[in-house]
């Protein structure tokens, strides 16, 4: 049957006369490159349906205007094209456009101390925007890291301390060689604190003139802040200097939100952000958490 003489419901007038907020599609399966690397990203793209008298979109037009993005290289102008044309398909129906994608972005991240690397996958989400108020990308990464906790440590070393004054009782002064080999043994770490495997939640507005997606540098910046990013390739030597990192970098929530914050707030083209670190706590079934924000409206 020609394509003219085919039912087309919606030419038919709407039931009723409400302007709709979101209609769209979510779910699209998507190939995507970022950073020279390949993306299979989900898409949830739509309009607002302003026109009450229009009984649906045109979902095919969205959907087809996708393949702009497809193995190209993501960038937020080609974004803001793919909106605009969203916009340009449904004129006369819709006044906002809206596309967001998600996925993993995998990096490559070296070793501590090894010449080794290995990749690493970062949950990410990109949330854009046309409206007549204009443009909007926001970017979304989840890091994983490891947090020790400050105050385990301080009573596990209390804890040391007792053992110490307990196995060298007797003696006024301890010989320096003994007490060496005291710390290098199992009773020298009697105690340790809880750690565990942590996640911060980054969500940022990003600069309407940004081109590319600041993923990679992100990363780097919260990375370097926290101290102690979960590893890929570990050798016994990259081990030890995890340890190390660890030591000397104990964190309650507030401590990583807080270094978080302070990163943020230098990082190039962001124009504010949200934050949220989860330590999932091996002292006890439940989560420490802690937000902190800067510039950031909830959209
Ligand atoms: N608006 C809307 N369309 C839907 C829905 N569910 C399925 N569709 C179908 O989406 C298909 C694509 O709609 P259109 O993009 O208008 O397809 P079309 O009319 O062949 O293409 P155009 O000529 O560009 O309008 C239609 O066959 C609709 O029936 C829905 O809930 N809402």
């Amino acid at each position: 049957m020609s394509e003219d003489r085919l039912a087309d419901i919606l030419g038919e007038a709407a039931i009723g006369d409400t302007p709709l907020a979101w209609v769209g599609m979510e779910g699209i399966d998507l190939p995507l490159q970022m950073a020279g690397q390949s993306l299979a990203a989900k898409a949830d793209a739509g309009v607002s349906l302003d026109d009450p008298e229009a009984r649906g979109i045109h979902m095919s037009r969205l959907y087809l205007a996708l393949e702009r993005l497809a193995g190209r290289d993501l960038t937020l102008p080609r974004l803001r094209e793919v909106l605009a044309h969203f916009l340009d398909s449904h004129h006369g129906l819709s006044q906002q456009a809206f596309l967001d994608l998600s996925g993993e972005a995998l990096l490559r991240r070296p070793a501590l101390i090894s010449p080794l690397a290995g990749w690493k996958a970062y949950p990410m989400a990109i949330r854009t925007r046309l409206t007549p108020a204009g443009f909007e990308a926001r970017l979304a990464l989840s890091i994983g890291y490891s947090s020790t906790c400050p105050c385990s440590a301080a009573l596990a070393r209390q804890l040391i301390q007792e053992r110490f004054d307990r196995d060298f009782a007797e003696q006024d002064t301890v010989e320096s060689r003994a007490m060496r080999d005291w710390l290098g043994g199992e009773q020298g770490i009697v105690a340790t604190p809880h750690s565990q495997r942590s996640q911060a939640h980054l969500a940022l507005l990003l600069a309407p003139d940004t081109e590319t997606l600041p993923v990679a540098e992100v990363v780097d910046r919260a990375e370097a802040a926290l101290g102690t990013a979960l590893q890929t390739a570990v050798k016994r030597v990259d081990e030890q200097a995890f340890a190390l990192a660890n030591g000397q970098n104990l964190m309650f929530c507030e401590d990583a939100a807080r270094r978080l914050h302070r990163a943020l707030r230098d990082q190039p083209g962001i124009e504010g952000f949200s934050l949220r670190v989860v330590h999932a706590e091996s002292l006890h079934a439940h989560d420490a958490v802690a937000r902190s924000q800067w510039n950031w409206q909830e959209g």
